[in-house]
């Protein structure tokens, strides 16, 4: 299979001195390239951290993450900085700036990325607000929109830059079940026509069935690994050798 993101036994310790603490143990994880992966799990099993960690946002201490083709564990910062712009992050909290409009927002997204004219970028932002509704909230400041609309921006501006990996945290929790629904779909058909990989953490069970993969964790473990679709984690391992 063509993978994203391979993890090979994965450990991470919060804490220093008495206060450390081991919160992942040995999670091993190959994400396949355009698919929807689903991290599951109780509270305080570990999705977030290892999400973060497969997303240079937290530094790998022990064992491997490659991503992309490159390793994380023992990257330097310059590697870091490029690996973060081929990626898109969507978390609960959707830190939209208070005093941009929502376009103005979504425009962040490519700003960092440095691309495209003006125009352009515009029209791309206001493409990617369409598609998830927004249309006639364009030049709406975020106090001025529900909750769900701040995460359908927040969601907007980590693809318009056309990512090759979208991070998701809950992305669907602030929506309702057809809202939640469409943005899954959505991140589904970019893997399909980009090639788009996501890995999302998710309790919300309305979604489960788009899922490509589901890993779950507990207690800083991978327990389990189903493919929905028929397709067994054996029959994928024997495809890669
Ligand atoms: N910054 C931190 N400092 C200390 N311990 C932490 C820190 N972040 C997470 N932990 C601990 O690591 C474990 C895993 O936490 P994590 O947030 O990854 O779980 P989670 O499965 O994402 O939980 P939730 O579903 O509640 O978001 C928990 O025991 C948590 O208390």
């Amino acid at each position: 299979m063509d993978v994203a993101i391979a993890v090979n036994g994965l450990d991470h310790y919060f804490g220093t001195g008495e206060a450390r603490k081991q919160a992942i143990f040995d999670v091993n994880l190959r994400v396949e390239r355009g698919k929807l992966t689903i991290l599951m799990g109780p509270s305080g099993s570990g999705k977030t951290t290892v999400l973060t960690l497969m997303g240079c946002l937290r530094e790998v201490q022990e064992g491997s993450v490659n991503l992309l083709g490159t390793e994380l564990n023992g990257a330097t910062e310059a590697q870091l900085i490029g690996l973060r712009r081929r990626l898109g992050f969507i978390f609960q909290a959707h830190n939209l700036h208070e005093s941009l409009t929502a376009t103005q927002n979504v425009l962040m997204g490519l700003q960092v990325h440095g691309r495209g004219d003006d125009r352009k970028q515009i029209a791309a932002a206001h493409h990617m607000l369409a598609l998830l509704g927004l249309e006639d909230r364009l030049n709406y400041l975020p106090g001025s929109l529900s909750g769900g609309q701040k995460q359908r921006v927040a969601i907007a501006r980590a693809l318009v830059s056309n990512p090759d990996i979208v991070f998701a945290d809950e992305p669907t929790a602030a929506l309702d079940k057809d809202s939640g629904r469409t943005v899954v779909e959505m991140l589904k058909a970019l893997g399909q026509e980009r090639g788009t990989t996501t890995v999302m953490v998710t309790h919300d069970n309305r979604i489960l069935e788009l899922a490509d993969r589901i890993v779950t964790l507990e207690e800083g473990r991978l327990v389990k690994d189903e493919f929905p679709r028929g397709q067994s984690l054996k029959l994928v391992r024997a495809t890669e050798t």
